[in-house]
């Protein structure tokens, strides 16, 4: 159960757990115009006289209140239900033929790269699992979750969203710092230990971003390197969505593989369109787009791995010239 009684109000307590109304009413509680309270206050609200009255005892009703959601859950089986797998069934290129493939299995746990021609349809995959596609995108392609046809609450939920998504443009138009922002995050999705969720954002951010920033930051003087170090620490320790989809991270200035493990340590499915050899090795399968369909699915070789380490010591040194220039330094053979 994520929502936690204590701190959260009886509005949305209900809106959650609509038969939570029903244990209110038995203890003669009246939630209308007090939506925006919590329980705790509400049950401040009265006067000792009322409260005794009707003998109510503050701790046990909200005790009482936590395990009713708790035991009706369970009965009615809605414990949060968990993704294991994602399915693409096959659909058409952009003329209209039959994608090279039946269908593609993806587990909890794998990294999925997505690879072809600017132009060629990487994005539209990415769009056709946002929107959890029923033969209803211009693909014709339709998503499974777990084998089955999703419910109808992954699209149409804000809060139990299905996929994160982390696009290349990452605009902030809030007038919030750092801190501000993360705890409305934080309060959004009920986490109780808010300031230590706060900081472990920060600094997990902080360790994917070049240049360190603080929690008085304003959201909008972050870079983009920045911002897309916040946004990613932010999906893995706050997202609950079970799949992460990214749109080229290549381009953000951060450290793009303590990225990705990072994410992947959070038990999810993770595809990114990518152009670049190191993250698309990094996957253990890569689809290829060609004409707007799933052209191939190559899984990733041993030998590819092996090259995978040779590959990201010329990244670091691609990255080290970064650095360098970004100091202002003048490059020499020697640092190369
Ligand atoms: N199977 C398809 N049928 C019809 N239209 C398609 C199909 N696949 C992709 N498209 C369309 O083709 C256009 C280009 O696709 P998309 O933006 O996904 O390319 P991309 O590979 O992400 O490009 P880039 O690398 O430049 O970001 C989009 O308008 C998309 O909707």
């Amino acid at each position: 159960m994520s929502l936690s009684v204590k701190e959260s109000t009886l509005g949305e307590i209900l809106n959650k757990y609509p038969f939570a109304a029903a244990y209110l009413e038995q203890q003669n509680l009246k939630v209308e115009g007090r939506e925006n309270m919590s329980l705790n206050e509400y049950l401040s609200s009265l006067s000792e006289d009322e409260i005794e009255e009707r003998a109510l005892d503050r701790t046990a009703l909200i005790e009482g209140l936590e395990s009713y959601i708790a035991q009706m859950l369970a009965f009615l089986g809605e414990e949060e239900q968990k993704v294991s797998s994602l399915s693409i069934l096959s659909g058409a290129d952009k003329s209209g033929e039959p994608e090279g493939f039946d269908d593609f299995t993806i587990r909890t746990g794998e990294i999925i790269a997505i690879v072809g021609p600017t132009g060629s349809g990487k994005s539209r995959l990415l769009g056709d699992i946002e929107w959890v596609a029923q033969r209803d995108t211009p693909t014709n392609r339709q998503i499974l979750i777990n084998g089955k046809v999703p419910d109808s609450k992954w699209r149409f939920s804000t809060s139990d969203k299905l996929v994160a998504q982390l696009s290349q443009n990452m605009n902030f138009v809030m007038d919030l710092t750092v801190e501000e922002f993360l705890h409305l995050h934080a309060e959004s999705r009920m986490v109780e230990n808010r300031d230590e969720v706060v900081r472990k954002i920060i600094s997990c951010a902080n360790d994917l971003a070049g240049e360190k920033f603080e929690l008085t930051t304003p959201i909008t003087s972050l870079s983009g390197g920045q911002s897309r170090a916040l946004m990613i620490s932010d999906t893995a320790i706050l997202s609950r969505s079970p799949i992460i989809l990214i749109d080229e991270i290549e381009n953000a200035g951060i450290d793009r593989k303590k990225a990705l493990s990072f994410l992947l340590s959070q038990e999810k499915i993770v595809l990114m369109a990518t152009h670049d050899p190191m993250l698309a090795l990094l996957g253990d399968k890569r689809i290829v787009i060609k004409n707007g369909g799933i052209h191939k699915i190559i899984e990733t070789s041993s030998e590819e791995r092996a090259m995978l380490e040779e590959i990201e010591k010329v990244d670091r040194k691609v990255q080290n010239l970064r650095a360098s220039l970004r100091r202002g330094e003048i490059l020499t053979r020697e640092s190369f």
